[in-house]
């Protein structure tokens, strides 16, 4: 992960934001609180990666941070957009608008019957580029992303990782403010994650923002920032080479998991805490 200091904020804000934001889904067998309170801001032309265990939330977080969904309390914000305010319509827009999103089966991002052109001049006339702009595009991320001899060819006559490539290709034509990727690698081999991974990197490189859930090392290792779910909180972040837990609003702190380990909590526990000079100490209670 580099060590250099991320754009958030800029007159423009970050990509995305949430705040507080707690989603609580109802279940024949009660209720299922998915997330609880997450607070994460998606930084401008950067890849940050959502990872964590099963169940502890990612896909929830990266429904609502795509506008497929609304928090169930909290503020989450996408291009400045607050998506409390939108009717359904108006998150319809915003997602065609401001935000690509590529699926982690290749095959599931792309139509049969089109070329990898075809697909770029689509997704410029859904978000409304004009058709010399788009093509000029089009002809710069075939490139980008080493393409263009695919230029005219259908996804069948692509290997997995063109396809990938070429649904990133899609998902940035007419520059929505934010890419969102479930497990974008998840299918693909370790050679080709690596080609897909300098893709993402490249796309970053010219303002991009991506946003993907993934459980793939080498995919976490590739990104800027890394927001790391526990049961529904952000239990820590990766953020210019350094591990930050997160203390909320009402003073609780996430530990990491080896810290956990170290202090033998499981379950609710008792620690003892000093403040010193050099910081604060949290030590297991004898
Ligand atoms: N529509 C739903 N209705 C009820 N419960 C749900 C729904 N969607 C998710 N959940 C529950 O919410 C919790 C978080 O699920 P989520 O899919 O966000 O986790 P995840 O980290 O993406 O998991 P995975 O890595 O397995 O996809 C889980 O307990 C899950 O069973």
């Amino acid at each position: 992960m580099p060590a250099e200091t991320l754009p958030t904020a800029g007159a423009a804000g970050p990509a995305a934001r949430c705040e507080g934001v707690v989603r609580i889904y109802s279940s024949p067998t009660g209720e299922v609180h998915a997330l609880k309170g997450v607070d994460v801001t998606v930084p401008v032309g950067r890849t940050t990666a959502l990872t964590g265990p099963s169940g502890s939330g990612k896909s929830s977080l990266l429904r609502i941070l795509a506008a497929q969904d609304r928090p169930t309390a909290g503020h989450a914000e996408v291009a400045g957009r607050s998506l409390a305010g939108l009717s359904a319509r108006g998150l319809r827009a915003l997602r065609r608008r401001h935000i690509g999103y590529v699926f982690a089966r290749p095959t599931d991002n792309l139509l049969r019957h089109l070329t990898a052109a075809e697909h770029l001049a689509t997704a410029g006339r859904l978000r409304r580029v004009p058709r010399g702009e788009a093509r000029e595009e089009a002809d710069h991320l075939l490139e980008l992303l080493h393409l263009t001899a695919r230029a005219h060819h259908r996804p069948g006559e692509m290997s997995g990782g063109e396809q990938q490539r070429l649904a990133f290709a899609q998902a940035v034509v007419g520059r929505p403010a934010l890419v969102v990727a479930d497990e974008p690698t998840g299918e693909l081999d370790t050679a080709t994650t690596h080609d897909l991974l300098d893709a993402v990197r490249a796309l970053t490189r010219t303002g991009t923002s991506v946003l993907m859930a993934t459980h793939d090392p080498l995919a976490v290792e590739a990104a800027d920032h890394a927001l790391h779910l526990r049961s529904g909180t952000v239990a820590h972040e990766l953020l210019d080479g350094r591990r930050l837990a997160v203390v909320d609003a009402d003073g609780r702190l996430q530990l990491p998991d080896d810290a956990l380990a170290a202090l033998g909590a499981t379950g609710t526990t008792r620690v003892v805490v000093d403040t010193t000079p050099e910081g604060v100490v949290v030590r297991r209670a004898t």
